[in-house]
């Protein structure tokens, strides 16, 4: 006898905005949940203000004393939700805004997570960003403070950059919101899967190793059927992360 594949369910949109809506975000009328990530000082309010507009407001992350802005927008009759997540170096959860960040992205599942970076300073974000793709393919890299590059004689080559991380690369100047309406077209592509990424993935690794990664990853995939990315998950385990051990016994994801 045939049953339904689980997947069908698993990777549809609603399935995506439940796992969003256990995190504690209102998902009223909402076609897709954008996140936005970046290291601290980036722009990332400014980005999320010249999104939202006044169409926004602000709480606490459930159980934390992280605060969280969300907001709204309308692009082409869609209905898109962003979450502002704390500013972090690292999704190596550190600290509260690190664990608030990495567990949004990894469980939450957005439909697309804007990376903003600093382009006057892009080297030292381009860390945070490695991080990022390794838990989700669908981002943008929001390439802001585009102004303060050009005054300091920043020239960045946005199509190789796009190509060699294999996500759109997007040059914005949020304050005065040069960009932003390339910003949003390229985030309503990735939502609906118009523009497809692929990002550059970590490769040749020892066939032992990629055989235990293997076998951990499918212990969890059938233990959790809804975890995007169980590969990730395994490498954390043999890594000793107890954040991640933790939710994986108790099943607790938040
Ligand atoms: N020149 C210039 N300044 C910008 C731009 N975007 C943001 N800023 C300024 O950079 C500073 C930091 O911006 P925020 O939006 O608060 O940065 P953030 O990433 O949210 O910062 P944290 O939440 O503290 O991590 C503010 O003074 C902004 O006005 C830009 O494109 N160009
Ligand atoms: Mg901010």
């Amino acid at each position: 006898m045939k049953t339904t594949p689980k997947s069908a369910c698993e990777t549809c949109a609603h399935h995506s905005l439940e796992n969003v809506k256990k995190l504690g975000v209102d998902i009223t009328n909402v076609d897709f949940v954008i996140a936005l990530a970046g290291n601290p000082n980036t722009g990332k309010s400014t980005v999320f203000n010249a999104l939202t507009g006044l169409r926004q407001h602000t709480g606490n992350w459930p159980g934390k004393t992280v605060t969280r802005a969300e907001g709204a927008f309308e692009y082409q009759q869609k209905k898109f939700k962003l979450i502002d997540l704390p500013g972090t170096y690292s999704l190596m959860s550190r600290s509260e805004d690190e664990e608030v960040a990495r567990n949004f992205i990894l469980f939450g599942k957005p439909n697309v997570t804007i990376i903003v970076v600093d382009a006057s300073r892009l080297e030292r974000n381009l860390n945070l960003t490695l991080q990022i793709l390794e838990i989700t393919s669908n981002a943008v890299l929001c390439l802001n403070l585009m102004d303060e590059a050009q005054k300091n004689n920043i020239q960045i080559d946005t199509r190789s950059l796009s190509k060699e991380l294999g996500i759109p690369v997007v040059a914005t100047s949020a304050r005065s919101k040069e960009g932003i309406p390339e910003l949003i077209a390229t985030i309503s592509d990735v939502a609906l899967g118009k523009i497809i990424c692929k990002p550059h993935k970590i490769k040749n690794i020892p066939p032992q190793l990629e055989q235990a990664i293997k076998k951990l990853s499918t212990a969890i995939q059938n233990q959790y059927p809804t975890v995007s990315n169980s590969r990730w998950l395994a490498f954390r385990v043999l890594e000793g992360d107890t954040h991640i051990i933790e939710a994986l016994k108790t099943g607790d994801f938040s």
